[in-house]
Protein backbone atom coordinates (compact mmCIF):
# COMPACT_ATOMS: atom_id res chain seq x y z
CA UNK A 1 0.00 0.00 0.00
CA UNK A 2 1.25 3.83 -0.83
CA UNK A 3 2.01 6.00 2.03
CA UNK A 4 -1.32 7.73 1.53
CA UNK A 5 -3.77 4.38 2.08
CA UNK A 6 -7.01 6.59 3.26
CA UNK A 7 -10.49 4.59 2.45
CA UNK A 8 -13.35 6.80 2.16
CA UNK A 9 -16.32 4.26 3.25
CA UNK A 10 -19.54 5.77 2.79
CA UNK A 11 -23.10 3.85 3.88
CA UNK A 12 -21.33 1.96 6.48
CA UNK A 13 -25.28 1.44 8.65
CA UNK A 14 -26.23 -0.29 5.37
CA UNK A 15 -25.90 -3.49 4.88
CA UNK A 16 -22.77 -3.36 2.40
CA UNK A 17 -21.13 -0.95 4.00
CA UNK A 18 -20.94 -2.66 7.58
CA UNK A 19 -19.59 -6.21 5.87
CA UNK A 20 -16.87 -3.97 4.11
CA UNK A 21 -15.48 -1.78 6.77
CA UNK A 22 -13.53 -4.38 8.32
CA UNK A 23 -12.45 -5.97 5.65
CA UNK A 24 -11.52 -2.66 4.28
CA UNK A 25 -10.01 -1.80 7.74
CA UNK A 26 -6.94 -4.59 6.86
CA UNK A 27 -6.20 -2.62 3.23
CA UNK A 28 -6.09 1.11 5.27
CA UNK A 29 -7.12 3.87 7.04
CA UNK A 30 -10.97 3.57 6.66
CA UNK A 31 -12.53 7.00 7.05
CA UNK A 32 -16.42 6.11 8.12
CA UNK A 33 -18.26 9.27 8.21
CA UNK A 34 -21.69 9.04 9.70
CA UNK A 35 -24.61 10.88 8.34
CA UNK A 36 -24.62 14.05 10.21
CA UNK A 37 -21.08 14.36 8.93
CA UNK A 38 -21.40 13.49 5.76
CA UNK A 39 -24.92 13.54 3.71
CA UNK A 40 -25.23 12.46 0.45
CA UNK A 41 -28.19 14.08 -0.72
CA UNK A 42 -25.74 17.61 -0.46
CA UNK A 43 -23.09 17.96 -3.05
CA UNK A 44 -21.07 20.52 -1.02
CA UNK A 45 -21.04 18.07 2.12
CA UNK A 46 -19.34 15.24 0.09
CA UNK A 47 -16.57 18.24 -1.79
CA UNK A 48 -16.00 19.24 2.42
CA UNK A 49 -15.22 15.49 2.94
CA UNK A 50 -13.44 14.90 -0.27
CA UNK A 51 -11.00 17.73 0.61
CA UNK A 52 -10.86 16.86 4.31
CA UNK A 53 -10.24 13.16 4.13
CA UNK A 54 -8.36 12.94 0.74
CA UNK A 55 -8.89 9.53 0.40
CA UNK A 56 -6.82 7.38 -1.79
CA UNK A 57 -9.91 4.62 -2.50
CA UNK A 58 -13.72 5.86 -2.25
CA UNK A 59 -15.85 2.76 -1.64
CA UNK A 60 -19.33 4.53 -1.95
CA UNK A 61 -22.39 1.62 -1.52
CA UNK A 62 -24.33 4.36 0.66
CA UNK A 63 -27.77 4.84 -1.21
CA UNK A 64 -31.42 5.61 -1.41
CA UNK A 65 -32.67 1.84 -1.40
CA UNK A 66 -36.09 2.43 -0.33
CA UNK A 67 -37.62 1.20 -3.79
CA UNK A 68 -41.46 2.03 -3.35
CA UNK A 69 -40.52 5.03 -1.29
CA UNK A 70 -38.80 6.38 -4.07
CA UNK A 71 -41.70 6.49 -6.31
CA UNK A 72 -42.87 9.56 -3.59
CA UNK A 73 -39.61 11.14 -3.17
CA UNK A 74 -37.82 11.55 -6.10
CA UNK A 75 -36.01 14.35 -5.53
CA UNK A 76 -34.03 12.74 -2.50
CA UNK A 77 -33.50 9.28 -4.32
CA UNK A 78 -31.93 11.32 -7.59
CA UNK A 79 -29.85 13.58 -5.22
CA UNK A 80 -28.52 10.41 -3.46
CA UNK A 81 -28.34 7.49 -5.98
CA UNK A 82 -28.13 9.94 -9.52
CA UNK A 83 -26.41 13.15 -8.35
CA UNK A 84 -23.66 11.93 -5.30
CA UNK A 85 -21.50 9.51 -7.41
CA UNK A 86 -20.77 11.91 -10.10
CA UNK A 87 -19.55 14.00 -7.73
CA UNK A 88 -17.70 11.49 -5.68
CA UNK A 89 -16.09 11.44 -9.61
CA UNK A 90 -15.49 15.00 -9.94
CA UNK A 91 -13.41 15.08 -6.51
CA UNK A 92 -11.75 11.70 -6.89
CA UNK A 93 -10.46 12.79 -10.35
CA UNK A 94 -8.81 15.87 -8.74
CA UNK A 95 -6.86 13.95 -6.52
CA UNK A 96 -6.26 10.76 -8.58
CA UNK A 97 -8.09 8.59 -5.90
CA UNK A 98 -10.35 5.87 -7.80
CA UNK A 99 -14.33 5.16 -6.78
CA UNK A 100 -16.04 1.77 -6.29
CA UNK A 101 -19.69 2.00 -6.48
CA UNK A 102 -22.32 -0.23 -6.90
CA UNK A 103 -25.51 -0.31 -8.37
CA UNK A 104 -28.44 -2.35 -9.31
CA UNK A 105 -30.57 -5.00 -11.52
CA UNK A 106 -33.02 -3.07 -11.77
CA UNK A 107 -31.59 -0.81 -14.51
CA UNK A 108 -32.98 -3.16 -16.71
CA UNK A 109 -36.38 -3.47 -17.55
CA UNK A 110 -36.34 -6.96 -16.99
CA UNK A 111 -37.30 -8.45 -20.67
CA UNK A 112 -36.54 -11.29 -21.74
CA UNK A 113 -34.84 -14.75 -19.97
CA UNK A 114 -31.16 -14.31 -20.82
CA UNK A 115 -28.81 -12.94 -18.30
CA UNK A 116 -28.06 -9.46 -18.16
CA UNK A 117 -24.97 -8.75 -19.68
CA UNK A 118 -23.05 -5.30 -18.92
CA UNK A 119 -23.12 -4.00 -22.65
CA UNK A 120 -27.39 -4.40 -22.92
CA UNK A 121 -29.39 -1.59 -22.97
CA UNK A 122 -30.87 -0.52 -19.76
CA UNK A 123 -34.48 0.52 -19.19
CA UNK A 124 -35.20 1.05 -15.62
CA UNK A 125 -38.98 0.52 -14.99
CA UNK A 126 -38.85 2.67 -11.16
CA UNK A 127 -37.50 5.15 -9.91
CA UNK A 128 -34.78 3.59 -7.80
CA UNK A 129 -33.68 2.21 -10.97
CA UNK A 130 -33.89 5.36 -12.96
CA UNK A 131 -31.60 6.89 -10.17
CA UNK A 132 -29.06 4.67 -9.88
CA UNK A 133 -28.37 4.28 -13.50
CA UNK A 134 -27.77 7.84 -13.87
CA UNK A 135 -25.41 7.65 -10.74
CA UNK A 136 -23.40 5.28 -12.84
CA UNK A 137 -23.64 7.45 -15.98
CA UNK A 138 -22.71 10.19 -13.98
CA UNK A 139 -19.49 8.68 -12.28
CA UNK A 140 -18.37 7.34 -15.72
CA UNK A 141 -18.71 11.00 -17.07
CA UNK A 142 -17.00 12.36 -13.92
CA UNK A 143 -13.99 11.15 -15.75
CA UNK A 144 -12.65 9.18 -12.35
CA UNK A 145 -10.95 5.63 -12.78
CA UNK A 146 -13.81 3.95 -11.03
CA UNK A 147 -15.36 0.59 -10.57
CA UNK A 148 -19.46 0.26 -10.95
CA UNK A 149 -20.74 -3.35 -9.51
CA UNK A 150 -24.13 -3.88 -10.26
CA UNK A 151 -25.55 -6.31 -7.82
CA UNK A 152 -29.18 -7.80 -6.97
CA UNK A 153 -31.21 -8.83 -3.50
CA UNK A 154 -28.69 -7.85 -1.52
CA UNK A 155 -29.37 -9.49 1.76
CA UNK A 156 -26.88 -9.62 5.22
CA UNK A 157 -27.68 -11.67 8.89
CA UNK A 158 -28.69 -8.55 10.49
CA UNK A 159 -29.56 -5.38 8.00
CA UNK A 160 -32.90 -4.66 6.56
CA UNK A 161 -33.59 -7.16 3.86
CA UNK A 162 -36.35 -9.67 1.79
CA UNK A 163 -34.13 -12.38 4.25
CA UNK A 164 -34.68 -10.63 7.58
CA UNK A 165 -38.42 -9.60 6.84
CA UNK A 166 -39.54 -13.52 5.54
CA UNK A 167 -37.10 -14.80 8.37
CA UNK A 168 -39.22 -12.73 10.89
CA UNK A 169 -42.97 -13.08 9.14
CA UNK A 170 -42.78 -16.70 8.37
CA UNK A 171 -42.70 -17.12 12.59
CA UNK A 172 -45.71 -14.57 12.59
CA UNK A 173 -47.74 -15.70 9.87
CA UNK A 174 -49.95 -19.02 8.44
CA UNK A 175 -49.69 -18.03 5.28
CA UNK A 176 -47.06 -16.31 2.90
CA UNK A 177 -47.68 -15.42 -0.68
CA UNK A 178 -44.24 -14.64 -2.65
CA UNK A 179 -44.10 -13.11 -5.81
CA UNK A 180 -42.52 -16.31 -8.55
CA UNK A 181 -42.60 -14.99 -11.71
CA UNK A 182 -39.36 -12.51 -10.96
CA UNK A 183 -35.90 -14.11 -11.52
CA UNK A 184 -32.67 -13.11 -10.06
CA UNK A 185 -30.05 -13.99 -7.66
CA UNK A 186 -29.59 -13.37 -3.91
CA UNK A 187 -26.51 -11.67 -3.35
CA UNK A 188 -24.92 -11.88 0.03
CA UNK A 189 -23.41 -8.48 1.08
CA UNK A 190 -20.76 -10.29 2.73
CA UNK A 191 -19.35 -11.86 -0.22
CA UNK A 192 -19.66 -8.75 -2.07
CA UNK A 193 -17.47 -7.23 0.62
CA UNK A 194 -15.20 -10.34 0.29
CA UNK A 195 -14.90 -9.33 -3.22
CA UNK A 196 -14.22 -5.90 -2.73
CA UNK A 197 -11.65 -6.08 -0.49
CA UNK A 198 -9.87 -8.82 -2.90
CA UNK A 199 -10.11 -6.93 -5.74
CA UNK A 200 -8.21 -3.56 -4.24
CA UNK A 201 -5.81 -5.87 -2.74
CA UNK A 202 -5.12 -7.02 -6.34
CA UNK A 203 -4.67 -3.83 -7.92
CA UNK A 204 -2.29 -2.63 -5.04
CA UNK A 205 -0.15 -5.60 -5.62
CA UNK A 206 2.51 -4.07 -6.98
CA UNK A 207 1.24 -0.65 -7.55
CA UNK A 208 3.90 1.00 -4.87
CA UNK A 209 4.04 4.80 -5.75
CA UNK A 210 1.58 4.95 -8.54
CA UNK A 211 -1.81 6.54 -8.07
CA UNK A 212 -5.11 4.79 -7.07
CA UNK A 213 -6.31 6.00 -10.77
CA UNK A 214 -3.20 4.50 -12.75
CA UNK A 215 -4.28 0.71 -10.91
CA UNK A 216 -7.96 1.39 -11.98
CA UNK A 217 -7.95 3.13 -15.42
CA UNK A 218 -7.65 0.86 -17.50
CA UNK A 219 -10.56 -1.78 -15.90
CA UNK A 220 -12.66 1.49 -15.28
CA UNK A 221 -16.61 0.63 -16.08
CA UNK A 222 -19.91 -1.80 -15.26
CA UNK A 223 -18.91 -5.52 -13.51
CA UNK A 224 -21.80 -7.65 -12.55
CA UNK A 225 -21.52 -9.16 -9.41
CA UNK A 226 -24.72 -11.42 -8.15
CA UNK A 227 -24.96 -14.72 -6.40
CA UNK A 228 -24.36 -17.57 -8.59
CA UNK A 229 -27.21 -19.67 -9.85
CA UNK A 230 -30.63 -18.23 -9.95
CA UNK A 231 -33.98 -17.71 -8.03
CA UNK A 232 -37.21 -16.51 -7.55
CA UNK A 233 -38.22 -14.33 -4.38
CA UNK A 234 -40.96 -17.61 -4.00
CA UNK A 235 -37.47 -19.78 -3.95
CA UNK A 236 -35.90 -17.37 -1.78
CA UNK A 237 -38.15 -17.60 0.64
CA UNK A 238 -38.81 -21.22 0.72
CA UNK A 239 -35.09 -21.75 1.12
CA UNK A 240 -35.36 -19.37 4.52
CA UNK A 241 -38.19 -21.39 5.66
CA UNK A 242 -36.67 -25.14 5.01
CA UNK A 243 -33.52 -23.30 6.87
CA UNK A 244 -35.95 -22.64 9.47
CA UNK A 245 -37.67 -25.81 9.63
CA UNK A 246 -34.32 -27.54 10.07
CA UNK A 247 -33.13 -25.30 13.28
CA UNK A 248 -36.06 -25.26 14.72
CA UNK A 249 -38.08 -28.75 14.43
CA UNK A 250 -40.27 -27.41 17.13
CA UNK A 251 -41.55 -24.66 15.99
CA UNK A 252 -44.24 -23.91 12.88
CA UNK A 253 -43.33 -21.94 9.78
CA UNK A 254 -45.96 -20.11 7.19
CA UNK A 255 -46.79 -22.01 4.41
CA UNK A 256 -45.49 -20.37 1.36
CA UNK A 257 -47.46 -19.61 -1.48
CA UNK A 258 -46.10 -18.99 -5.43
CA UNK A 259 -48.10 -15.82 -6.49
CA UNK A 260 -47.61 -13.70 -9.51
CA UNK A 261 -46.62 -10.17 -10.03
CA UNK A 262 -50.07 -9.21 -10.87
CA UNK A 263 -51.59 -10.52 -7.01
CA UNK A 264 -49.01 -8.11 -5.50
CA UNK A 265 -49.21 -4.60 -6.07
CA UNK A 266 -46.59 -2.27 -5.23
CA UNK A 267 -46.12 1.54 -5.96
CA UNK A 268 -42.68 0.56 -7.59
CA UNK A 269 -43.10 -1.92 -10.98
CA UNK A 270 -40.29 -4.56 -10.34
CA UNK A 271 -38.54 -5.94 -13.61
CA UNK A 272 -39.55 -9.79 -14.07
CA UNK A 273 -35.87 -10.86 -15.20
CA UNK A 274 -33.04 -9.93 -13.03
CA UNK A 275 -30.35 -12.43 -13.94
CA UNK A 276 -27.15 -10.56 -13.96
CA UNK A 277 -24.07 -12.55 -16.16
CA UNK A 278 -21.19 -12.38 -14.27
CA UNK A 279 -18.65 -13.61 -16.75
CA UNK A 280 -16.93 -9.92 -16.79
CA UNK A 281 -16.04 -10.65 -13.93
CA UNK A 282 -14.64 -13.37 -13.84
CA UNK A 283 -12.50 -13.06 -17.03
CA UNK A 284 -11.08 -9.42 -16.44
CA UNK A 285 -10.58 -10.00 -12.50
CA UNK A 286 -10.49 -13.77 -11.82
CA UNK A 287 -13.43 -13.65 -9.63
CA UNK A 288 -16.68 -15.77 -8.86
CA UNK A 289 -19.64 -15.06 -6.58
CA UNK A 290 -20.56 -18.36 -4.45
CA UNK A 291 -23.61 -20.21 -4.80
CA UNK A 292 -26.91 -18.24 -3.43
CA UNK A 293 -27.87 -21.27 -1.88
CA UNK A 294 -24.97 -21.83 0.45
CA UNK A 295 -24.21 -17.96 1.43
CA UNK A 296 -28.05 -17.88 2.41
CA UNK A 297 -27.55 -20.38 4.57
CA UNK A 298 -24.78 -19.10 5.93
CA UNK A 299 -26.23 -15.93 7.00
CA UNK A 300 -29.23 -17.75 8.00
CA UNK A 301 -27.00 -19.80 10.17
CA UNK A 302 -25.07 -16.46 11.23
CA UNK A 303 -28.86 -15.70 12.75
CA UNK A 304 -29.54 -18.64 13.99
CA UNK A 305 -26.33 -18.30 16.31
CA UNK A 306 -27.62 -14.88 17.59
CA UNK A 307 -30.89 -16.37 18.59
CA UNK A 308 -32.37 -14.50 15.79
N1 LIG B 1 -30.28 -3.86 -0.99
C1 LIG B 1 -30.38 -4.43 -2.18
O1 LIG B 1 -31.16 -5.35 -2.40
C2 LIG B 1 -29.50 -3.99 -3.30
C3 LIG B 1 -28.64 -2.93 -3.17
N2 LIG B 1 -27.88 -2.52 -4.24
C4 LIG B 1 -26.98 -1.40 -4.09
O2 LIG B 1 -25.93 -1.82 -3.22
C5 LIG B 1 -25.51 -0.74 -2.39
C6 LIG B 1 -25.60 -1.14 -0.94
O3 LIG B 1 -26.93 -1.46 -0.58
P1 LIG B 1 -27.34 -1.81 0.93
O4 LIG B 1 -26.14 -1.90 1.77
O5 LIG B 1 -28.29 -2.94 0.86
O6 LIG B 1 -28.16 -0.49 1.32
P2 LIG B 1 -28.73 -0.10 2.77
O7 LIG B 1 -30.07 0.53 2.52
O8 LIG B 1 -28.59 -1.22 3.72
O9 LIG B 1 -27.71 1.06 3.23
C7 LIG B 1 -27.69 2.31 2.65
C8 LIG B 1 -26.70 3.18 3.38
O10 LIG B 1 -26.72 4.49 2.79
C9 LIG B 1 -26.89 5.44 3.83
N3 LIG B 1 -27.58 6.64 3.36
C10 LIG B 1 -28.74 6.71 2.70
N4 LIG B 1 -29.06 8.01 2.45
C11 LIG B 1 -28.04 8.75 2.96
C12 LIG B 1 -27.77 10.14 3.03
N5 LIG B 1 -28.61 11.05 2.52
N6 LIG B 1 -26.63 10.55 3.64
C13 LIG B 1 -25.77 9.66 4.18
N7 LIG B 1 -25.97 8.34 4.15
C14 LIG B 1 -27.09 7.89 3.55
C15 LIG B 1 -27.70 4.72 4.88
O11 LIG B 1 -27.60 5.40 6.11
P3 LIG B 1 -28.72 5.19 7.28
O12 LIG B 1 -28.39 3.87 7.92
O13 LIG B 1 -28.50 6.35 8.17
O14 LIG B 1 -30.04 5.19 6.60
C16 LIG B 1 -27.01 3.37 4.88
O15 LIG B 1 -25.81 3.42 5.61
C17 LIG B 1 -26.38 0.45 -2.81
O16 LIG B 1 -25.69 1.17 -3.79
C18 LIG B 1 -27.59 -0.19 -3.44
O17 LIG B 1 -28.22 0.67 -4.39
C19 LIG B 1 -27.93 -3.13 -5.45
C20 LIG B 1 -28.76 -4.19 -5.65
C21 LIG B 1 -29.58 -4.75 -4.56
C1 LIG C 1 -42.50 -9.13 1.79
C2 LIG C 1 -42.94 -9.72 0.47
C3 LIG C 1 -42.32 -9.36 -0.71
N1 LIG C 1 -42.73 -9.91 -1.89
C4 LIG C 1 -42.04 -9.54 -3.14
C5 LIG C 1 -42.04 -8.06 -3.48
C6 LIG C 1 -40.77 -7.92 -4.30
O1 LIG C 1 -41.07 -8.20 -5.66
C7 LIG C 1 -39.86 -8.98 -3.74
C8 LIG C 1 -38.77 -8.48 -2.84
O2 LIG C 1 -39.26 -7.58 -1.87
P1 LIG C 1 -38.38 -6.36 -1.40
O3 LIG C 1 -39.22 -5.44 -0.61
O4 LIG C 1 -37.11 -6.88 -0.81
O5 LIG C 1 -38.07 -5.73 -2.83
P2 LIG C 1 -37.11 -4.58 -3.24
O6 LIG C 1 -36.96 -3.64 -2.10
O7 LIG C 1 -37.61 -4.08 -4.52
O8 LIG C 1 -35.71 -5.30 -3.48
C9 LIG C 1 -34.79 -4.62 -4.30
O9 LIG C 1 -34.10 -3.66 -3.53
C10 LIG C 1 -33.28 -2.82 -4.31
C11 LIG C 1 -32.53 -1.89 -3.35
C12 LIG C 1 -32.45 -3.51 -5.31
O10 LIG C 1 -31.47 -2.95 -5.81
C13 LIG C 1 -32.94 -4.81 -5.89
O11 LIG C 1 -31.88 -5.64 -6.33
C14 LIG C 1 -33.83 -5.58 -4.96
O12 LIG C 1 -33.13 -6.27 -3.96
O13 LIG C 1 -40.68 -9.89 -2.99
C15 LIG C 1 -43.74 -10.84 -1.94
O14 LIG C 1 -44.11 -11.34 -3.02
N2 LIG C 1 -44.38 -11.20 -0.78
C16 LIG C 1 -44.02 -10.68 0.44
O15 LIG C 1 -44.65 -11.04 1.49
MG1 LIG D 1 -36.62 -3.00 -0.15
Amino acid sequence: MSLNNRILLTGSTGQLGAALQPLLASLGTVVAPTRSELDLSDAASIRRTMLAVRPRWVVHPGAYTAVDRAETEPEIAHAVNAVAPGVFGEEAKRIGAAVIAFSTDYVFDGSGSAPWKETDSTGPLNVYGQTKLDGERALAASGAAHLIFRTSWVYSAQGRSFLGTIAKLAREKEKLSIINDQHGAPTSASDLAEMTAYLVRQLEDGGEGRRAEDLVRTQSGVYHAAGTGEATWFDFAKHIVAFGKASYPDQTFAEILPIPTAEYPTPAKRPLNSRLDCTKLWDIFGWTMPLWTKSVDEALASRTAKGI
